[in-house]
């Protein structure tokens, strides 16, 4: 999959449609324009025969340019409703484009290249990147194209009446667009840096806060917390406030050198009137027409802000994306059989940055059927197994195989329908009990939800509840015991019927009679399949047929006997 953030080609599939805004917007500037330039003129006009006598007066004809004025008018009220509305059609259509794209970028580095990002850095990175990247149709690229080609019209326009003040409009455009693109750029680009690396490590910070609020408020530490995230406020406010700055103070270079061209434009008109000949009604037409042409200028300080956050958005993802590209493999397997097999073939593995080895020369054989727990002390790396099962992260030495082939080479998603696995820090999803399994299998009935509900042993506690299936857990499974929420994860993991389950400790938090009861259940579910647990529980090993002990980095098969019960 190719990461290229590049805007073009983000757009390529709505072009038409932002082609449709970009033209109804340069016909908004330019009938604006002719409103002012033609009013000016017949207003000018319309004084000039006025004093000039009665008979002047009958022979100007006032029809045509009146109706011209009206045209313009009626048309800038058009295209400026027809612009809004198609123009944010497209920034909404970019907006969807461009969040596909991050996810799409984000969902390969999981979890490996986001184990050094914190959620709510993911978050404002999805949320503000997504949308800077969005908005720059709307607020970069259509008013620097705008101005581009409206601009060369109205000095088209000037020259055709008066070639000096063209001249004259042309160096002012020159002069209000380099300060526009030099000195906001130069000036601000600093500042959008620091806000938007600021913002998403305040919005991390205050993530963090809400979900830990009880424990940092136990330990007395939420007014340390609460200085820190004033102060990164602060700070934030302050680059803004230069922001505004430079932007005011462009704004005002802008207007100082329209007001010079207005004064210089009004100078030469005068002097070609005299000269020349120029009609005096054009005078004050092309003065205003200068006005009107400066229209087009206005906005873009604010669309240099907008081209800079846009800029770095594309250059954050960029450096997220490649960070932890991962080639997605595309080898498949079809069905398992009974002589299915998943082999470590003499596996080494550290995790990156961490120089200790988790794995040294590990070697394991399950076939499918097996009912196999593995065990160890805390931080030996049974967990990390279900990482590299999946090839979350890469091994230095050996081979895991599944069904024969390297798990390396095979596609995650084709992997998963054969395994499922229930991790120590699984996750259930703010909504309903119903919600939760219908999220992993859409069509779950009522009575397959129930049927897994009894062999975690949940059903009675499900049926008490008020709303049975419908009933909310919470965010976070926050009105759930841990253990109640455990057992929900895996009876949502068996309405998956995969031939193969891991379970990493699924007996935490439940008492005696509940772990052997919900075991013995597991086991009878999956007599013909394969059933791996991740455990400290000894009181339980006695079920399996083989256990496994990982110590120092190696997999020690450990003799029953002494689990017996
Ligand atoms: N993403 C990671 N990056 C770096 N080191 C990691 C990562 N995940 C785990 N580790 C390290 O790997 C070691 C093994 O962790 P793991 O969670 O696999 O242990 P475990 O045997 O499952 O422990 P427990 O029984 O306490 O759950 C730990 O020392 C841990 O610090």
């Amino acid at each position: 999959m190719n990461f290229n953030f590049s805007f073009f080609q983000l757009v390529k599939p709505i072009k038409w449609h932002l082609m449709l805004g970009l033209f109804l917007s340069c016909i908004a500037a330019l009938s604006n324009f002719g409103l002012l330039f033609l009013s000016g003129w017949l207003i000018a006009s319309a004084a000039i025969v006025g004093l000039t006598g009665i008979i002047a007066v009958q022979a100007f004809n006032i029809i045509v340019p009146a109706s011209g004025v009206r045209f313009f008018a009626i048309t800038r009220i058009v295209t400026r409703y027809l612009e809004r509305v198609i123009t944010h059609d497209g920034a909404l259509r970019v907006i969807s484009l461009a969040r596909k794209k991050v996810y799409e970028c984000l969902i390969p580095l999981t979890p490996a290249g986001l184990v050094n990002k914190r959620g709510g850095d993911l978050l404002g990175q999805f949320v503000s990147d997504s949308e800077n990247i969005a908005n720059y149709y709307t607020d970069a690229l259509l008013p620097f194209i705008r101005a581009l080609c409206c601009g060369i019209i109205f000095i088209v326009t000037f020259y055709f009446f008066l070639p000096v003040a063209a001249f004259s409009l042309a160096i002012a455009f020159i002069m209000a667009v380099g300060l526009v693109s030099v000195g906001v750029y130069g000036c601000s680009y600093k500042y959008i840096c620091h806000i938007l690396e600021s913002r998403n490590s305040l919005q991390a910070d205050l993530g963090e806060i809400l979900r830990h609020f009880g424990e940092l408020y136990i330990f007395k530490v939420i007014d340390q917390y609460f200085k820190k995230i004033q102060t990164a406020q602060k700070s934030i406010d302050q680059s803004r406030l230069m922001l505004d700055c430079i932007e005011s103070v462009a704004k005002s270079l802008i207007t100082f050198i329209m007001m010079i061209c207005v004064i210089a434009v009004l100078f030469q008109a005068s002097n070609a009137h005299h000269d020349i000949g120029l009609n005096a009604a054009e005078i004050p037409m092309l003065v205003l027409g200068v006005m009107a042409a400066f229209d087009v200028i206005l906005p873009l300080p604010q669309a240099c802000h907008a081209h800079i956050k846009a800029r770095l958005a594309q250059k954050r993802l960029q450096i997220l994306s490649n960070a932890g590209k991962k080639k997605q493999s595309s080898r498949v397997i079809n069905s398992v059989s009974s002589s299915t097999c998943l082999v470590f073939d003499k596996v080494q593995f550290s995790y990156p940055h961490n120089p200790r080895m988790i794995l040294q020369n590990a070697s394991l054989t399950i076939k499918q059927g097996d009912k196999v727990a593995i065990i160890g002390e805390s931080g030996t790396g049974k967990s990390s197994l279900i990482n590299l099962i999946f090839s979350f992260y890469p091994i230095q030495a050996g081979e895991i195989k599944f069904a024969g082939e390297s798990v390396k080479n095979l596609n995650t998603d084709n992997l998963s329908s054969f395994i499922t696995v229930v991790s120590q820090d699984f996750h259930l999803f703010s909504g309903s009990i119903m919600d939760n399994f219908r999220l992993i299998v859409p069509d779950a009935t009522e009575n397959e939800i129930y049927d897994v509900l009894k062999i975690v042993q949940l059903d009675d506690f499900v049926k008490q509840l008020p709303k049975n299936l419908h009933s909310h857990i919470g965010n976070n499974a926050i009105e759930l015991s841990g253990g109640q929420a455990k057992r929900l994860a895996i009876a949502i993991a068996l309405l998956r019927k995969t031939p193969w389950l891991i379970l990493d400790e699924p007996t935490d938090g439940l008492d005696q009679q509940t772990k052997y009861t919900m075991m013995q259940e597991l086991l009878k579910l999956y007599a013909d399949k394969t059933l791996i647990i991740i455990t400290h529980e000894t009181s339980i090993l006695f079920l399996m047929n083989l256990v496994f002990s990982l110590e120092n980095g190696c997999f020690n098969k450990v003799i029953m006997d002494d689990y017996k019960k």
